[in-house]
């Protein structure tokens, strides 16, 4: 990459790659209007390109002159476009062949081919947005619930930052005092007292840390709406885990057969309930004695188990329990856990009654038919309820922390409460200082002041090209 303010003009498709209405060539840097000069020729004749226009002509092969799409090209002139530099969007009919030529030509002109998230880097290094903003986008871009998109639209909106830098002026003022004090600490003691130092105190303790601390906390108790629900369906070979993904997702995700044994692998897809994104994942049927493939596969459901925030297991009541049962049950019960007694239509071997008194940690169990649409609705509204009714309680007027952010307010809270403890201790007011910085600059990697290279990199590494 290089050096601030950037020399080198860069370009991507912006737009999913395939065919579609429209696609996006976007340019953006010194040199973004002279290349599309050279490749594009207006319908009308007029030389000055108005800037924050849409201008419709042809792009051409210069070397051939040859015309290849018709296009809109707008031109948004430096400053006031998304990167802060010259931007130049050529909208042009979407396809493989189109999109891939049209590239070609604008890397001919000398321009470079832009690396993942790097608008927004330049936009983040123009002072378009901050950090918190900039991460914002790409939530917004991966969100697939309202949830997701409502948490987005806050962070974009700079709900975040906005806290952000209330709490940054504040430790700087704090800062200030403590400067005051060690440089007139005759003035303290005769006409403050100690007053001085209580109001710091109390400002640290009282005020920022608790403030600090509940907003890193929304992280671990709302996750769900943020990430979403991960959610396993685990069990013996054939009890039904696939037709239930395909039941829950609605569409023939996996595939289901008479086999036991046919899930080999994990399978994923997802659903919303009630505005909550559930990621579900279809297991291997975990029994002893299978081949090597399928002990792999039920390695893998095992750990999945592990890291899930529910767990669905299935339970064939057409057959007798097992100890493969024995095997799932003791991995299952240690988790949040829903029982599903399945095959309610075909005739039952076993009961509830069998489950629960096999198995005294099972908290819930409910029968049904994955087959019958009715009883999916109804299990769908029990996920609901009992597994999703306090994220979406306190959904609405918290905004939720990512992990980065969440790190970052963990780590300013250790800072503030250490500085509090040795303010109350009557401790060096040097040490009181660097610990309150030590908080200010932690604060200040959410909205990206002074975020060294390597964190830049990290968040935006996470983008796609073109964004
Ligand atoms: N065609 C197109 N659509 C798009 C984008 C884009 O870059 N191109 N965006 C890209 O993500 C999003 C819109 N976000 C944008 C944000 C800021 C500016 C912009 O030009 N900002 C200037 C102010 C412009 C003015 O003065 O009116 C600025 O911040 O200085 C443009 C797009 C979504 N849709
Ligand atoms: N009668 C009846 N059959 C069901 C029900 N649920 C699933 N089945 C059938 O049971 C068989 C196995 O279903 P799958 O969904 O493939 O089972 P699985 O748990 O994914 O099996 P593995 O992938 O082998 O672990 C299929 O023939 C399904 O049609 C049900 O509620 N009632
Ligand atoms: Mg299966």
């Amino acid at each position: 990459m290089d050096g601030f303010p950037f020399s080198e003009t860069i370009c991507a498709v912006a737009t999913p790659i395939g065919e579609a209405g429209i696609g996006i060539v976007k340019i953006s840097g010194p040199d973004a209007l002279t290349s599309l000069r050279r490749i594009f020729r207006a319908r009308t004749v007029a030389d000055a390109f108005a800037s924050h226009r849409l201008h419709l002509g042809w792009i051409v092969d210069p070397s051939t002159d040859q015309r290849l799409d018709e296009v809109l090209v707008s031109y948004m002139k430096a400053p006031r476009s998304y990167t802060g530099e010259d931007v130049v969007e050529i909208n042009c009919h979407s396809g493989y062949a189109i999109l891939d030529r049209i590239l070609r030509l604008v890397l001919a002109q000398g321009v470079r081919l832009a690396e993942p998230g790097e608008f927004t880097r330049r936009a983040f290094m123009n002072g378009r947005l901050d950090l918190s903003q900039a991460e914002a986008v790409v939530e917004l871009i991966r969100s697939r619930s309202e949830q997701e998109l409502a948490i987005a639209g806050r962070q974009l909106r700079g709900e975040l930052s906005e806290t952000v830098h209330a709490w940054r002026r504040r430790l700087l003022n704090i800062e200030a005092s403590l400067e005051a004090f060690l440089d007139f600490p005759e003035e303290l003691e005769e006409e403050e007292g100690s007053s001085g130092h209580d109001a710091v105190s109390q400002e640290l303790r009282d005020r920022l840390l608790p403030a600090v601390r509940e907003l890193a906390s929304r992280y671990d108790e709302q996750r769900v709406l943020r990430e979403g629900l991960a959610l396993v369906l685990a069990g013996k070979p054939n009890v039904g885990k696939s037709s239930l993904l395909n039941a829950l997702v609605g569409r023939d995700r996996a595939i289901v057969t008479p086999i036991p044994g046919t899930t080999r692998d994990i399978i994923e897809d997802t659903f919303v309930i009630q505005g909550i994104c559930v990621r579900v994942l279809d297991t291997a049927g975990v029994r002893s004695g299978a081949d090597t493939i399928e002990s792999c596969g039920i390695e893998r459901t095992l750990r999945s188990v592990e890291e899930a925030d529910l767990v669905i297991w299935l339970i064939d009541t057409s057959r007798p329990l097992s100890c493969d049962d024995d095997l799932i049950a003791a991995h299952v019960i240690r988790r949040p856990h829903l029982v599903i007694l399945n095959k309610a239509d075909l005739p039952q071997v076993i009961g509830r009654k069998d489950v629960f008194d096999r198995y005294p940690g099972v908290e819930h169990a409910v029968s049904l038919s994955v087959l019958r649409p009715d009883d999916i609705q109804q299990l769908r509204e029990t996920i609901r309820t009992r597994f999703l009714r306090d994220a979406q309680l306190s959904a609405c007027p918290a905004f939720i922390p990512n992990l980065r952010q969440k790190r970052a307010l963990d780590e300013a809270a250790s800072a503030l409460e250490r500085a509090a403890r040795l303010i109350a201790n009557g401790d060096f007011l040097e040490l009181v200082a660097a610990e309150v910085r030590t908080a200010r600059t932690a604060l200040e990697t959410i909205v990206g002041i002074g975020a060294p290279e390597d964190l830049l990199d990290e968040v935006f590494s996470k983008f796609c090209i073109g964004k």
